[in-house]
């Protein structure tokens, strides 16, 4: 999230484009889990996200049982590998741009192939959470994009450079201003009521 974050304020016109769908397709109630089908853009953003900042950029090590050739290479069974989710997602002859963040690139998913694009891992062990951790990304995200107005501090971009250990985290924290939006004080002033 706080990557989805700085990668927004970089980009205000993605930020604005994200902000009136959610206008558009939620209205003046909490968006819920009945909305995300409609949040196309939102849902690109979040994969734009997780391709140029996977939470697992090296993915968890695989051991294959027999023999076998990867992308031409023998691997004999036993062999500990390692597959770079980040360099994949970056590669220049997989991606146009690659180190651009550009939402729009996910908005045909007929556009993306599964085999290029693996925060999730691919295949029998690929994570289970997935459908889990893209509906709490969307209802997170949405919700902020929903409820305030998000500012950088200062004038400059926000500093991207990124620490990999187990997973890829920002060296410097994200610092970010924020205004409550009027959809925010409706929701407050109807207190316990269904909102
Ligand atoms: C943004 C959130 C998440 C990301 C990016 C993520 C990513 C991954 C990746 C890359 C793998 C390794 C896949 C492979 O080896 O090919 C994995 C495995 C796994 N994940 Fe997640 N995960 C996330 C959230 C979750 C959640 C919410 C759960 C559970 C509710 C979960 C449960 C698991 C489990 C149990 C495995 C091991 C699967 C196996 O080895 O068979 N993950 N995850």
């Amino acid at each position: 999230m706080e990557w989805a974050l700085a990668n927004l304020l970089n980009h205000p016109d993605v930020l604005r484009k994200a902000k009136a769908e959610v206008d558009a397709q939620v209205g003046d109630r909490l968006i819920e889990e009945s909305d995300f089908a409609k949040l196309h853009y939102l849902q690109s953003i979040i994969s734009e996200n997780l391709r140029l900042c996977p939470v697992t950029p090296l993915i968890p090590p695989h051991m294959p049982s027999s023999d076998c050739t990867i992308g031409g290479y023998h691997v004999p069974a036993g062999t500990i590998l390692f597959v770079n989710a980040w360099s994949l997602h970056r590669d220049p002859t997989l991606w146009d741009e690659p180190t651009s963040f550009k939402p729009e690139r996910f908005e045909s998913a007929a556009r993306v192939d599964a085999s290029k694009f693996i925060p999730f891992g691919m295949g029998r062990r690929a994570c289970p959470g997935d459908g889990l951790a893209k509906r709490v990304m969307i209802l997170t995200l949405g919700s902020l994009i929903q409820c305030f107005e998000w500012d950088r501090v200062g004038e400059s971009k926000i500093d991207m450079a990124e620490k990999t250990a187990l997973t890829m985290f920002k060296v410097e924290p994200l610092e970010l201003m924020c205004r409550a939006r009027p959809i925010l004080d409706m929701f407050l002033s109807l207190g316990d009521q269904k909102i």
